[in-house]
């Protein structure tokens, strides 16, 4: 045990866990993508993504935070957060150990060739981050994968930071979370676990450590938010001992004699739990908890034995990173109170996570139609949190004006025209079980087989075509006012009849529309939906470049007239064959909303699946005998403690039930997911009753199926054939090997032949020759069952 915590600088009773790193007008986006079209050199990108670091510490500075107590968190990534931190550690897969200098280090275009790919070498896995929308790239690491420290440019940046008057706090993921969000790199033997190697990984912090000190560093920000799930692989116990371990080593050296900064471990996400007794055990001088969705700890620890809080900085995470809205302070006020309580050190003020979740600033959004002024008015995005943390650590009796108007905004809030609808509380009220269930499958599967008359292994797509530049370029231009409502429809229209006539030529089955008129699965409906609003400049980070403009849910959802159902009548108008109609499910519009936090979100659900449920009957009543409802968020929002996903899938799986089953037996509902761990929410799947799933498993070459058919799931199934994330061309014997194979787990009545996803992001010409392959295959291995 240390003692360095005695001599620890003091820690800023007001700090942010981190801040958008893509710019207000998502100049990093620009600059990373016009360097890898070539357009600008390497030293053009350094340059404007220092500009962008400057602005960001100088606005910063401006909104209040300390800019000599390393109360600004130095946080910049050019891609992503735990590359950067693997790649300080030297990690990089054999595959790639050319991009690796003699001197252990990997430089920025090396970097990207990681994230990117090149040639037949496949990038590194990307996948979801804790319980939000943004992915990482996940290490791979093996028994002998090189670990050693191998230089970050964060200590860069502390220098620069420096040079502009700035001491900043620099923001690293921490070993543990690194290791459990490894992945055991191709070949480790059976029963090896990235967290083997925690040692050396350990190691290599305490240089970057040192190095981060020297570089003028007071304090260092270590991600941790692994520990607020159990749902590794690691037990919670193991957990708890790597942090023993590895926070036992960090904290070593000593801060009084400038050996290393001090340490902060941010655990957001989520509640820590005991996760925080090795944290305190080991002596690192802050811990952040994030105190939105994890709680204030108890006093004692699960033994009994009374927690001692006297030597550490507890940094209570009361303003939501995570979500829009503004803080209601008295209650952060009142957690707060609650932290203090527990006799730390020092208190201080943060955010629950860092604020790269949310967009820049509402004051942006200034004059957009799409917004009201007073549903702008109780939100709070990156900028205004920074004002609520300062309120909050100046305190009620001197930010009275903070406190006074946050009051305002929560009267207003729950009285405002719109938030609390009488008819459709009305509706979500007075529901009855019969409203979450159809006849039973076999009834339902004889009736559909008699009037679709679909031949066995039926062909179709996951709903969107190619987004061809006209397209976008349309929707700019009606957005800009230079193309009038009517002409945006028309040019759409279009698109949807060259579609179905390619569909036909084709030879698929089952037809789509192609969905050109939707900008995004969500944000297209949320902007046809009542109780929705949509930000004009709210971009948030999804990875790498990509962004997403998360729609607000604000209100009581209804839906003011039918969405799709033109679009689908107009198809199905042009062809004999049946066309499928498209709706994205209730589970996904939330996820990847910004939902508002004054109810459950079960609640909000509901009222979107009637939203989804009165357009489903319309469908049907126009004649849409299939209609696909996706839900490819369905896994992305389970809770991140095991103790809390049976509460998940039950609102989660009802609010796709009470969405499709109004209709008759002869209806088919699809829903498509787009991953292949069908196992890990195979309960959820199977629970939505769909009468066809489609699923990817084009990558992963089906293995999932014989699960499938060992768990007796006897409902009609689509594993995808052809990976929609690459350009690459299946051949006809690909597919065709692929289908046998599948027929070996799933039987022929159930076998549907369809894309891993959509197709909006690829490019016609491969696109039109994959269909070709799929659907000659699924002939050739249909002409074989006979
Ligand atoms: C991310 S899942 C996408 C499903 C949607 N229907 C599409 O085809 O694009
Ligand atoms: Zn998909």
């Amino acid at each position: 045990m240390t003692s360095s915590a005695t001599h620890a600088p003091a820690h800023p009773t007001a700090s942010i866990l981190g801040y958008p790193r893509i710019g207000p007008r998502r100049e990093l986006k620009k600059a990373v993508e016009s360097h890898w079209a070539g357009r600008t050199t390497l030293g053009e990108l350094e340059t404007s993504a220092a500009a962008l670091r400057r602005r960001t510490l100088e606005r910063l500075r401006e909104l209040g935070l300390g800019a000599e107590d390393s109360a600004i968190p130095l946080d910049f990534s050019y891609y992503d957060q735990v590359h950067d931190a693997t790649l300080a550690l030297g990690i990089v897969p054999e595959r790639f150990a050319d991009v690796r200098a003699a001197d252990g280090s990997i430089d920025l275009t090396g970097s990207f060739t990681l994230a990117r790919g090149e040639g037949e070498r496949v990038p590194l896995e990307m996948t979801k981050w804790l319980d939000s929308n943004y992915h990482y790239l996940v290490p791979e690491i093996g028994p002998d994968t090189a670990i050693g420290y191998a230089g970050s440019r964060r200590v860069a940046e502390v220098r620069e930071a420096a040079a502009l008057g700035v001491v900043g706090r620099p923001v690293v993921v921490g070993p543990v979370s690194l290791l459990l969000l490894a992945k055991a790199a191709d070949g480790a033997p059976e029963g090896f676990s990235p967290l083997d190697r925690l040692d050396e990984v350990v190691e290599a912090y305490v240089a970057l450590l040192a190095d981060l000190r020297a570089a003028g560093a007071a304090w260092v920000q270590l991600d941790e938010p692994a520990l607020t799930s159990d749902t590794w692989a690691a037990s919670p116990a193991q957990v708890r001992g790597a942090v023993a371990r590895a926070y036992g080593v960090l904290t070593t050296a000593e801060v009084a004699t400038g050996g290393r900064p001090a340490i902060a471990v941010a655990a957001g996400y989520g509640a820590l739990g005991d996760a925080i007794d090795p944290l305190l055990a080991a002596g690192v001088e802050a811990i952040a908890l994030d105190l939105v969705k994890g709680e204030v700890p108890a006093a004692s620890a699960p033994d009994g034995a009374t927690r001692d809080f006297s030597r550490v900085a507890l940094l209570g995470g009361v303003v939501d990173g995570h979500n829009v809205w503004a803080t209601d302070l008295d209650r952060a006020a009142a957690r707060l109170e609650e932290l203090r309580a527990l006799g730390a050190a020092s208190t201080g003020v943060t955010t629950s996570t860092s604020l790269f979740h949310v967009p820049h600033t509402v004051a942006d959004e200034a004059g957009n139609p799409e917004l009201p002024a007073q549903v702008a008015s109780w939100l709070a995005f990156a900028d205004e949190k920074v004002g609520e943390v300062l309120a909050l650590a100046a305190g009620p009796e001197v930010a009275t004006a903070a406190f006074a108007r946050s009051r305002e905004v929560a009267a207003d809030r729950a009285a405002a025209p719109g938030v609390r609808r009488a008819e459709v509380r009305d509706r979500t009220g007075s529901l009855a079980p019969s409203s979450f269930s159809r006849e039973e499958y076999g009834v339902r599967r004889a009736a559909q087989e008699a009037v679709l008359d679909l031949p066995a292994l039926p062909t179709t797509t996951i709903g969107s075509f190619p987004q061809t530049g006209e397209l976008r370029r349309a929707r700019a231009a009606l957005r800009a006012g230079t193309l009038s409502d009517g002409e945006y429809t028309s040019a759409m229209r279009e698109e949807v009849a060259r579609v179905i006539a390619l569909q036909e030529e084709l030879g698929l089955d089952v037809l789509v529309h192609g969905e050109p008129e939707r900008n995004d699965m969500v944000q297209y409906f949320a902007e046809n939906l009542d109780g929705f609003a949509v930000t004009q400049h709210g971009w948030v980070q999804s990875y790498g470049s990509r962004c997403a403009r998360p729609s607000i849910l604000w209100g009581d959802v209804s839906r003011p007239a039918p969405i799709t159902v033109p679009w689908a009548t107009y198809a199905s108008s042009l062809t004999t064959a049946p066309v499928k109609g498209m709706l994205t499910g209730p589970v996904t519009i939330l996820a990847w909303s910004f939902v508002r936090d004054d109810q459950g979100l079960g609640e909000t659900a509901n009222q979107v699946a009637l939203a989804l449920r009165d357009e489903i009957a319309d469908l049907e009543a126009a004649g849409i005998g299939i209609i696909q409802v996706d839900e490819p968020a369905l896994r992305e929002l389970l809770p991140l403690r095991r103790a809390d996903h049976a509460a998940y899938l039950d609102w989660s799986v009802a609010s796709f039930r009470l969405a499709t089953s109004g209709v008759a037996a002869e209806t088919q509902i699809h829903t498509h997911l787009c991953y292949s761990e069908f196992e890990e929410v195979f309960d959820a799947i199977d629970g939505l009753d769909a009468d066809v799933t489609s699923i990817e498993a084009a990558r992963s070459r089906m293995e999932i199926l014989p699960a499938v058919a060992a768990a007796g799931f006897e409902r009609g199934i689509g594993p995808g054939v052809y990976d929609i994330h690459s350009p690459r061309v299946p051949s006809q014997t690909e597919v065709a090997e692929l289908l046998r194979g599948a027929l070996g787990s799933v039987g022929e009545r159930t076998l549907w032949v369809n894309p891993d996803c959509g197709l909006k992001t690829r490019g016609y010409e491969e696109t039109t020759t994959s269909l070709r392959h799929l659907v000659a295959a699924a002939r050739e291995v249909r002409a074989g069952l006979a």
